[in-house]
C-alpha cells in the first residue's frame, strides 16, 4: 500500500504516552468499535456513493483494501478448486491471507490512540461496499459478498498499523532506518513475512528495499537460537527517546537487550 503518511502510527500525531488501561476499559473500547462497524454494516447504501467523496489518502486505503480482499477471494477459490479434485493433497503452507491473520491485531490499541481513524475506516468501508454494489453486474457475486460485511476489511486494517514498512525513494539498496541521506519517504507497503521480525535497538538484521522486494540480511554472526531482529526506528537516539517513540508510534514498551540494559542505568 502506498501513501504519504509514512509508517502508520509513526508520522501521524500519536499520543505521547498511552496510559495503562484496565480490562473493563479495553472491553468498553472493543464494544464501541464493534458497535460502530455493525451500524455501518446495516446502514442503507442507496445514494451514499454520490454523497461521499474520499480524500486522496482514503482512496489509497480503498485501493489497498480492494487488492487485499481480491487476493483473499482468489486464494479461497483456488483452495476450493483443489478440494474438489480427488487427488491426495500434500500438507499445505498457510495462504497469504492466513498468514496475514497471524499478524498482531492492532485495531483497538490504534483506535484508542487515534479515535478519529475509525470514522475514516468506516467511510472507506462504506464507499467500497457501495461501489461494489453499484458494479454488481460486473463483479462475481462471491467476491461482492466479501465486501458486504466489514470482517475482512477490519482484518486488514487491524494489521496495517504496526506491520507495514516505509518505502523510501529509490537509492539502490538503502536501509530504511538510520539513514543519513535526505531521501524522501514515498509511502508504505505490507510484507507479511517481514512483519514477523521484532524490533531491537541493536538489530542483527538489516532491511533493504530492492525495487518492489524487501531484502533482509544479517549484519553479524548469529549464534544458534538467537532471535533475528530488525529496527523499526532510528536507533541512534538515546534510550528514553527511542522507548518514547516506540510507545507512541508502535504502542509497545521496548524489551530489547539494549533497552533493558540502558533502563537499568536510567539512560
Ligand atoms: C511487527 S510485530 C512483530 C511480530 C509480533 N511479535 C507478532 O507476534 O506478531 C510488532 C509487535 O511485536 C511486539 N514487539 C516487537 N518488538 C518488540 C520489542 N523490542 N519489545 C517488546 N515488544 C516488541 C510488539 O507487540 C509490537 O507491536
Amino acid at each position: 500500500m502506498l501513501g504519504k503518511q509514512g509508517k502508520r502510527g509513526q508520522a501521524e500525531e500519536a499520543i505521547p504516552n498511552p496510559t495503562p488501561v484496565t480490562n473493563n476499559e479495553v472491553d468498553d473500547v472493543d464494544k464501541t468499535i464493534d458497535a460502530r462497524w455493525k451500524t455501518a454494516e446495516s446502514s442503507l447504501m442507496k445514494n451514499i456513493l454520490r454523497s461521499q467523496s474520499l480524500s486522496e489518502s482514503e482512496l489509497e486505503t480503498a485501493r489497498f483494501l480492494s487488492s487485499a480482499i481480491i487476493r483473499c477471494w482468489r486464494e479461497e477459490l483456488d483452495t476450493l478448486g483443489e478440494k474438489t479434485q480427488n487427488t491426495p493433497q500434500a500438507p499445505k503452507l498457510l495462504s497469504k491471507w492466513e498468514n496475514l491473520l497471524t499478524l498482531q491485531n492492532n485495531e483497538a490499541v490504534h483506535l484508542r490512540a487515534h479515535p478519529d481513524t475509525l470514522d475514516t475506516w468506516i467511510r472507506v468501508y462504506t464507499f467500497l461496499r457501495c461501489a461494489v454494489q453499484a458494479a454488481s453486474s460486473a463483479i462475481p457475486s462471491t467476491l461482492a459478498s466479501y465486501f458486504e460485511g466489514s470482517e475482512r476489511i477490519r482484518d486488514v486494517l487491524a494489521r496495517d498499523h504496526g506491520n507495514v514498512f516505509g518505502i523510501w525513494e529509490e537509492g539502490e539498496a538503502m536501509p530504511d532506518h538510520n539513514r543519513d541521506d535526505e531521501s524522501e519517504m514515498l509511502g508504505f507497503a505490507m510484507y507479511i513475512d517481514g512483519s514477523y521480525f521484532n524490533h531491537s535497538c541493536d538489530p542483527n538484521v538489516r532491511k533493504t528495499r530492492r525495487g518492489r522486494a524487501m531484502e533482509f540480511r544479517t549484519t553479524r554472526e548469529i549464534v544458534a537460537g538467537e532471535e533475528l531482529n530488525i529496527n523499526y526506528i532510528d536507533t541512534k537516539a538515546d534510550g528514553k527517546s527511542r522507548r518514547k517513540e516506540l510507545l507512541s508510534g508502535w504502542y509497545f514498551d521496548c524489551k530489547c537487550r539494549r533497552c533493558i540494559d540502558e533502563q537499568a542505568l536510567d539512560i
